[in-house]
């Protein structure tokens, strides 16, 4: 594109609340779909399919409450098909409902594929015209914008290109302001789209179209891609790639795809810089684990593990980073493990000594043996505090200021919820001090007494918690003998951080785990306190 050329505008239509709710393992609340709506607004102006009135109770309330409340930025859309065969739209419900939602924005489906007209709705192609025509001139006479998705185009237009056109000729004659061509099957490759969407223009232009594109052979990205070059200028998706089946077009990396890729006007810079945060959002929303590895929103997505690749890197961010990872609002991570090099423990270790050298024989030292704990089992990138204490003692800026001198776990499942005791004896300075405990397993026992031994002498222990424990068995063919690595999450105030052991024996692990877990908790609440006295 040349840049002098004005960039041309693609409205993005977020069908996250709708077709992304048909995602199996989805599950939006009425109040989920009010908070969506509402931190939406960050992203600017672009249309939310907000869901389908009269198909449940919780839409239904959605839009009863939506009217209440103010969203300026954002189109909200209500969802449902054409009116049903032999019916006139004046009497359908469906149509009814979606007039009463109070939504704006309508927008309804209605068959492009002939099969669909035959073997779905059972009637003849003339009829399923007229349940498009009717049904969209209906609702713009009731004073809505109404949006026609022409559900399988792509399917209908290979099988039967004139019926799918007259299809999309229907509702645009009825009033429609915007054709979406739907691959709603998934199937179609960019070939299929290209043509498709250039076909159409070739009847309508300047007919604005839209892109509805499903996920089901890995091209939905690509193919609104596509569509898009091919000249429609509305892109229909949902962040995280939620959808029926394989799921719809991935917002979360078509939105940066286009606008910093493609030199298209999708979102404004500030918006754009929202997108990570609002796709683990979407995440948390939707109730189903944020995939890490997502392009341009992951935190994997500028995480670097190979030595050779992260030395680069420092010399030039361009080496290996296909753009800045903050213009998505994301970060760049450095990984530590046997893949590092020397460039990896140096780039952290200068977060502990900002005027350590490369060369310094420290930076390999560490290197070194990270390697060799990683050969026995350690695994240092789920276990950042674990990681950060071999470093900071290997700089000789930490030794432990306790001593665990012996320590004895009792269980008896049989006991009930506290089953387990654990006896400890520590040294602090000059102190010994010997405390038991009970806890709920051994686990929790050894913890709990190993805090109580040190409470008061670090008092910082009684704000940080542990939040996840996690076992691995690494060697699953030596049975009951076989290596367990254990990694324990803590929290203290909203950082969380884990830690690590590696044993035969599960509480040798676990206990390596929690002294680690106590002894970064005291190193970071003393560094705290240096810097504030600095
Ligand atoms: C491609 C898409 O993703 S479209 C979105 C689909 N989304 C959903 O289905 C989720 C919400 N759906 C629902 O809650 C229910 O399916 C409802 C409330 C909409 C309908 O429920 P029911 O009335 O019990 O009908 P059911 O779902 O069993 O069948 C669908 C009916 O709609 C008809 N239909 C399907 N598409 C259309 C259309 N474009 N225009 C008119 N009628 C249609 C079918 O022929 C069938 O009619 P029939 O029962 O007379 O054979
Ligand atoms: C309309 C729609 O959701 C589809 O065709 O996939």
């Amino acid at each position: 594109m040349n840049q002098n050329e004005a960039k041309r505008k693609i409205t993005i239509y977020d069908t996250t609340l709708r077709d992304g709710a048909q995602g199996e393992g989805i599950h939006f609340s009425t109040q989920d779909k009010l908070s969506y709506v509402k931190r939406i607004e960050e992203m600017g102006s672009l249309y939310v399919e907000a869901g389908w009135p009269g198909a449940n109770p919780r839409d239904d309330n959605f839009f009863q409450l939506i009217k209440e409340q103010e969203v300026p930025m954002t189109h909200i859309a209500a969802f449902g098909s054409t009116c049903k065969v032999n019916e006139a739209p004046e009497n359908s419900e469906i149509l009814l409902k979606l007039v009463a939602s109070g939504a704006k924005t309508i927008t309804i489906f209605g068959k492009a594929w002939d099969l669909h007209v035959r073997d779905v709705l059972r009637t003849s192609l003339e009829e399923n015209l007229r349940l498009i025509r009717e049904s969209v001139s209906f609702l713009v006479k009731q004073g809505h914008d109404v949006f026609f998705d022409a559900e399988h185009f792509f399917d209908g237009f290979k099988e039967n290109p004139d019926y799918a056109l007259k299809c999309i000729e229907m509702a645009l004659q009825a009033g429609a302001s915007i054709a979406i061509l739907c691959d709603t099957n998934g199937g179609s490759l960019p070939k299929d789209i290209a043509l498709g969407v250039e076909m159409v223009r070739r009847e309508f232009a300047p007919q604005e179209l839209g892109i509805h594109v499903h996920n089901d052979s890995g091209l939905a990205v690509a193919n609104s891609l596509v569509a898009v070059e091919a000249g429609v200028t509305q892109v229909q998706g949902t962040w995280n790639g939620y959808g029926e089946r394989c799921g719809n077009a991935n917002l979360s990396t078509l939105v940066p795809l286009l606008q910093v890729k493609g030199n298209y006007d999708v979102l404004s810079d500030s918006a754009l810089h929202k997108i990570t945060p609002f796709s683990r959002f979407a995440a948390e929303l939707s109730n189903a684990p944020f995939d890490e590895r997502q392009p341009y929103v992951g935190r994997s997505a500028f995480a670097h593990k190979a030595g050779m690749h992260v030395d680069a890197i420092l010399k030039n961010h361009r080496t290996f980073e296909h753009m800045d990872p903050g213009e998505v609002g994301n970060e760049r991570r450095i990984l530590i493990s046997d893949q590092a090099g020397k460039a990896n423990i140096f780039e952290r270790l200068r977060r502990f000594d900002p005027d350590i050298v490369k060369e310094d024989p420290l930076v390999e030292k560490a290197m070194l043996e990270i390697k060799d704990m990683e050969n026995n089992g350690f695994q240092f990138e789920a276990a950042e505090g674990s990681l950060d204490l071999l470093l900071v003692r290997t700089l000789n800026r930490f030794t432990s200021p306790f001593e665990v001198l012996d320590y004895h776990v009792w269980s008896d499942p049989l006991r009930g919820e506290l089953d387990s005791v654990a006896v400890v004896k520590v040294k602090v300075g000059e102190q010994t001090v010997q405390i038991a405990a009970e806890g709920n397993g051994p686990v929790n026992a050894l913890d709990s007494a190993l805090r109580q031994a040190l409470a008061s002498f670090f008092p910082i222990l009684a704000e940080s918690e542990l939040v996840d424990y996690k076992v691995r068995v690494l060697d699953g063919s030596r049975g009951t003998e076989a290596i367990v690595r254990v990694i324990i999450d803590t929290r203290l105030g909203h950082e969380v951080w884990g830690t690590i052991g590696v044993s035969n024996n599960i509480l040798k692990a676990s206990a390596q785990a929690l002294l680690d877990a106590i002894n970064w908790t005291i190193w970071k609440f003393d560094e705290g306190a240096r810097r504030a006295r600095v």
